[in-house]
């Protein structure tokens, strides 16, 4: 078995996939706020013996892409420890090329290595297409990647809970708002829709803006934002809606057939 794991600014998703599976395939899933990261050990422990128990076999692949910094880097090899798992973490980082994507980064390694997944995941889900890849948590990201595989570069915008939260903080008479609820009327009657319909239309707008840029034959969303900010989007932009994007380009650049084969099911 393998562990994906994608650290992110705000939670920690992981993935434990059979080594023969395709991307997106898992025999278990979870994801925690930093908050509980110490709750991984034991969910990782369960998850390792029943799936074990079931023919699995151990885990003998442990690749993460952290974004969250250098104590959550520590505290997830604390966590795997705890598991009862010797592996090292591999640690995915953002290089040149790999998994038939190239980086186009003017500095690849600068490129958020979650991004660099999710370009590599978008691609396998979608290959020979022109895509969009929007990433919406902490941060939304809106990535380009060309049908025959090369991340052009992207958008870096705060997160849905970022402009909310932002709008909160530094106005006098603004509330926090939540972030669901119905679709607000794009000119809203009350100050709670008016921010919602206001965020929505910024996120939004963007992920159509690029989608126009690149003229994009695909637009996969993903993110724990993105099942808000997906109800937005015109039908100007087919879409859709991807569980964690980064954990399925995390699984394709193992499997790729740099490393010994894919064999994908497109979902678009
Ligand atoms: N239960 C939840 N807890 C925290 N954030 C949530 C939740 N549901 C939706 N969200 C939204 O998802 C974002 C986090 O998404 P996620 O993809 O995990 O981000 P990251 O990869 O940056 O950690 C939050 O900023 C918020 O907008
Ligand atoms: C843009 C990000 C903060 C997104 O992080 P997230 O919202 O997924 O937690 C992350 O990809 C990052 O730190 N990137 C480095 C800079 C860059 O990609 O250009
Ligand atoms: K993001």
């Amino acid at each position: 078995m393998m562990l994906l794991i994608d650290a992110g600014n705000t939670r920690i998703k992981w993935a434990l996939a059979a080594d023969a599976s395709k991307p997106g395939q898992w025999l278990d899933y979870g994801a925690v706020m930093h908050a509980d990261a110490a709750q991984l050990a034991d969910a990782w422990r369960a998850a390792f013996t029943t799936h074990a128990a079931q023919g699995h076999g151990a885990v003998t692949r442990v690749l993460a892409a952290n974004v969250a910094g250098a104590a959550v880097r520590e505290q997830l090899e604390r966590m795997l420890a705890a598991a009862g798992n010797a592996e090292a973490i591999e640690w995915f980082a953002s290089i040149p090329e790999r998994a038939g994507v190239k980086n186009g980064y003017r500095n690849p390694g600068q490129l958020g290595c979650d991004r660099f997944a999710a370009a590599i995941g978008a691609h396998a889900l979608a290959p020979g297409r022109a895509i969009i890849v929007a990433n919406c948590g902490t941060a939304t990201t809106i990535d380009a990647v060309t049908a025959d595989g090369v991340f052009l570069g992207g958008m870096i915008l705060p997160g849905l809970g970022l402009m909310a939260t932002s709008l909160a903080r530094n106005t006098a008479q603004l509330p926090q708002i939540a972030q669901g609820g119905p679709l607000p009327s794009g000119f809203a009657d009350n100050t709670d829709d008016a921010i919602l319909s206001g965020l929505l239309a910024a996120q939004a707008g963007a992920i159509e803006h690029a989608c126009m840029l690149h003229q994009a034959e695909d637009c996969l969303i993903s993110g724990g934002a993105a099942q808000y900010i997906s109800p937005a989007l015109t039908a100007r932009v087919p879409h859709q809606l991807v569980d964690n994007i980064v954990l399925i380009g995390l699984h394709a650049a193992v499997v790729h057939p740099d490393h010994g084969g894919a064999d994908l099911d497109r979902p678009c």
